[in-house]
Formats: C-alpha cells, sequence, structure tokens
C-alpha cells in the first residue's frame, strides 16, 4: 500500500482554538449532514445534471487529445486564448509539472513556447504576436460558453493576425477549438472555418475542467504526463466513492472543518503550498474555492498565498491579525531537487555557520513547520495537507479532492456550487456597455449605478509648469 495523500486536521480542531472552540465530537456529529452532502453530489453525478460532469472525467480521456497535442508539438509556439476555468488550470498543470524556465528553453526541448492570453490586454496581446513566427505557431481558443467578451476579443485579434499573414484556410487549419459542443459561437465558427474541436462537456463549469481537454490538451503538448494525472484522479474518485467513517475521508473531512469554522465567522480560507511550483496551485484554487461557494452571502474568502514568501509578508496578519482564517498549509514530502547548503570560509560569514550542509528542502520544511507550529500557538486552525512527491499522477489525486471537498462544503453551506450567477451580471454589464443588443435594460442599470461611483470625489490637481 502507497500514500496517495494525507490530511492532518488535529489542529483545525484543536482545544488549542481562541474562539469557537471545536472538537472532535463536533466533527463527528456532522457526519449526517455530510453525507447527504455526499449522496447529494453522487446523485447530480448519475443524472448527470448541471455542473456535475466533472465527477467522471478521470475516466475520460478524449482519444483526439493525443493527436491534437502531437500535431501541436510540431509548432514552435502555442497561443492559448481563454480566461479564468479556461486558463487558470493550464497554468497550474504547467507550473507544477514542468521544469521552472521551461518556456525559454524551449523549443529545444523540443516542445512549443506557450502563450496564454487571459485579460484584456493590447501590450501584453502584441507582445505575444511579436514573439511568435505566425507559420508555426497555433492558437487554442478556449471558452465554455463562447461568449465571454476577454475571451472573444482577445480570440478576434490573434485570428485576424493570423490570418493576416498566412491566409485563412492556413489559419483555420492552425486554430484548435475547445468549447461547449452544443451551444455558442465558437462551436459555428469551428463549422464554418473547420477547425479542430474538443468539447468542453456541456455539465463540466469552467473551474471544474482542467482534468477535461481544456486543461490536458496544452498539458499534453508540453510533456506533462496526462495519463498519469487522470490515473491519480482515479484512484481519488475510487477512494471517495467508497463508504468511509468521516475520520477516514479527507474530503468530508476538509469540508466539514470548513463549515465549522465558516459558521464561527472563520470565513477565509489561506491556501498555502510552499514550493514555486504550486504558486499557481493557488491561483486556480482560488477561483474553485471562491466561485463555487462565494452566493446568498454566505462563503469563504480563498488567499493565495506562498511559502515561504508569505511568512515574510503575511505571517504577521496571520498570527496577530483577526482570528477569521482557516490555514490549509500544503506539503510536498520529496522533492526530486536539492541543494546542500555550501560551507562559506569568510570569517564574516561565520555566524550562518548552523545552516552550513544543510539541506536546503529540510530548511524550508523548518519554516513550514515552525509557521504551523506559530499559527497553532496562535490560536489559529491548521490543515496540514501532503502528497508524497510533485508529479501528475499525486497532482492529479490533489486536484479531485480539491474540487470534491469544494463541492461538498456548498452543499452543505446549501448553495449551489457549480453556478456563478453574480459573474454573469458582470458579464451582461459589460456586453450593456459595449453596445451589444438585447441588454438595454442592463445598460440602463449600469448607468443608475456607476453613478454611484462618482457621487463623491475628490480631484487632486496640480499646477502645470
Ligand atoms: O470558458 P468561458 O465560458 O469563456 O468562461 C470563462 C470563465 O468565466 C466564468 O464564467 C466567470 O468568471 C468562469 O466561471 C469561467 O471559468
Amino acid at each position: 500500500m502507497k500514500s496517495l495523500l494525507k490530511l492532518h486536521y488535529g489542529a483545525a480542531l484543536g482545544e488549542h482554538l481562541t474562539s469557537g472552540v471545536t472538537t472532535f465530537q463536533e466533527l463527528l456529529n456532522l457526519a449526517p449532514l455530510i453525507k447527504k452532502a455526499d449522496a447529494l453530489l453522487k446523485s447530480r453525478s448519475e443524472l448527470e445534471l448541471e455542473g456535475s460532469g466533472w465527477l467522471l472525467l478521470p475516466h475520460k480521456k478524449d482519444k483526439k487529445i493525443n493527436d491534437l497535442a502531437a500535431w501541436l508539438s510540431s509548432m514552435t509556439d502555442v497561443i492559448q486564448i481563454g480566461i479564468g476555468g479556461s486558463a487558470l488550470g493550464n497554468m497550474m498543470l504547467h507550473n507544477a509539472l514542468l521544469p521552472p524556465y521551461w518556456n525559454e528553453m524551449s523549443p529545444t526541448l523540443p516542445r512549443p513556447r506557450f502563450y496564454m492570453a487571459d485579460n484584456v490586454d493590447p501590450q501584453e496581446n502584441r507582445a505575444i504576436w511579436d514573439r511568435v513566427d505566425p507559420r508555426h505557431t497555433a492558437l487554442i481558443v478556449v471558452s465554455k460558453s463562447g461568449t465571454t467578451a476577454e475571451t472573444m476579443a482577445n480570440f478576434l485579434f490573434f485570428w485576424e493576425e493570423m490570418k493576416q499573414t498566412v491566409g485563412t484556410e492556413q489559419a483555420a487549419r492552425q486554430t484548435i477549438i475547445i468549447t461547449d459542443p452544443e451551444k455558442g459561437v465558437l462551436s459555428e465558427f469551428a463549422k464554418e472555418r473547420g477547425c479542430a474541436v474538443l468539447p468542453v462537456p456541456p455539465n463540466v463549469g469552467g473551474r471544474y475542467s482542467v482534468l477535461s481537454p481544456v486543461g490536458l490538451l496544452s498539458a499534453a503538448v508540453l510533456g506533462a504526463d496526462t495519463d498519469s494525472l487522470l490515473e491519480g484522479a482515479r484512484k481519488m474518485a475510487d477512494f471517495l466513492a467508497d463508504e468511509h467513517d468521516m475520520e477516514g475521508n479527507p474530503a468530508w473531512v476538509f469540508a466539514a472543518i470548513s463549515w465549522l469554522h465558516f459558521i464561527r465567522k472563520r470565513n477565509m480560507i489561506v491556501f498555502m503550498p510552499y514550493i514555486d511550483s504550486l504558486s499557481m496551485l493557488s491561483e486556480w484554487f482560488a477561483q474553485l474555492w471562491g466561485e463555487s461557494l462565494g452566493k446568498e452571502g454566505k462563503g469563504s474568502t480563498p488567499i493565495k498565498a506562498l511559502g515561504t514568501i508569505d511568512q515574510h509578508s503575511q505571517l504577521q496578519l496571520y498570527t496577530e491579525g483577526p482570528d477569521d482564517k482557516l490555514f490549509l498549509l500544503l506539503h510536498v514530502s520529496s522533492l526530486k531537487e536539492d541543494i546542500v547548503i555550501p560551507h562559506a570560509e569568510e570569517k564574516s560569514l561565520a555566524s550562518l555557520s548552523y545552516l552550513f550542509g544543510q539541506s536546503m528542502n529540510m530548511l524550508r520544511y523548518s519554516e513550514q513547520l515552525s509557521t504551523a507550529s506559530s499559527l497553532v500557538k496562535a490560536g489559529r486552525p491548521v490543515l496540514w495537507l501532503e502528497i508524497p512527491e510533485l508529479n501528475a499522477f499525486y497532482l492529479g489525486a490533489l486536484i479531485y479532492l480539491l474540487e470534491y471537498a469544494t463541492a461538498l462544503t456548498g452543499f452543505i453551506m446549501d448553495i449551489n456550487p457549480f453556478d456563478q450567477p453574480g459573474v454573469e451580471l458582470g458579464k451582461e454589464y459589460t456586453f450593456a456597455l459595449m453596445g451589444r443588443s438585447g441588454f438595454e435594460v442592463q445598460a440602463q442599470e449600469v448607468a443608475r449605478f456607476s453613478k454611484n461611483l462618482s457621487s463623491r470625489t475628490i480631484t487632486v490637481s496640480i499646477e502645470e509648469k
């Protein structure tokens, strides 16, 4: 038997907590509520209801992904156009599974260089386009809805540039569309121009789509082991599918602890991995957690953190600021690379001798343990999540666990973890402001509400010379 993942949760329940002591018994008492939420999630999946399709993603990989990935590997540059769930998962996988600075080493590896066009930023878009050789560049356009203004604007820019340089037919050959197969302009566009298409399954939402073609295609192109990624996720899915005691199921415990602290006004979660390769995991988790749970006045605010850096930026706040956060520290037990900190002969450096000959990984681990201990001493709740190594297999298991725990937390909070009505309204206001027809009511609303922004103003003026 090998360990897939460990969740240490005693320090999230312990009697050290300064306010609203939670106890192990309280956790056990939540078992009926958690089991109900779990049953609801599974029944939604069986009925293939909106939003639940991600549960089955580890069990099916579209065969076209490998073919398209092989073709994309012959390119020098790949530009993906997408935002939110159509971008963050890709960046998380690349960050975790590829060597640092891989983009600079490409294409000598051999693999293409990769660019993500997510924000609406002309300077960034032009910089990307100026760097690539259009004849050997592919566009991957990702939008589940095919309506997101940012993605559509970026797509229109790169598509036009591509057409201008290589001609329409060739541009279409160099463009792959990943979208909902049943609706949206991108699906129509792909048919009109004959572009290759991969589906975002209709019942998979953007933030849960990293194990679909959305995340898998670029990862496969860049050499990540997507089969192992799915296998790890499958192992976690199988584990969570079996009945367990409250104490034996990490998704149940994670969700229950989040809930216990949420009702005690600890409605923030600091997500803190400790290696640079997992910094994007914090970004991805922030969307997953924030967009899934922030509804109806409820929710828990995700705080993206990275150890050891945030020890020197945020830890003061975490230990002595408001007691309104749950902490999740993520540890990778064994890393391939290590550095033995060199001895230095300079007298001026003698006080650093405690570091000489020590492992750099050991230093970082000691810091992580010290941070956890300081938090515990300060009466703060700490979850410690641990994977044996950072590779595709364990990452797949971790991703699946985080998705599962998020969805369960949503059901316990009695909200729908699969929609995002608050974001949709913002999208509609943007359409209205950009003059899209059919959004006249929203245009009136945005005109009314935006007046509030300027109802009181300070202007700082300086004299012109
Ligand atoms: O893939 P799409 O439909 O372009 O959406 C991008 C993102 O926009 C949202 O709908 C809202 O931010 C996310 O849920 C989604 O991941």
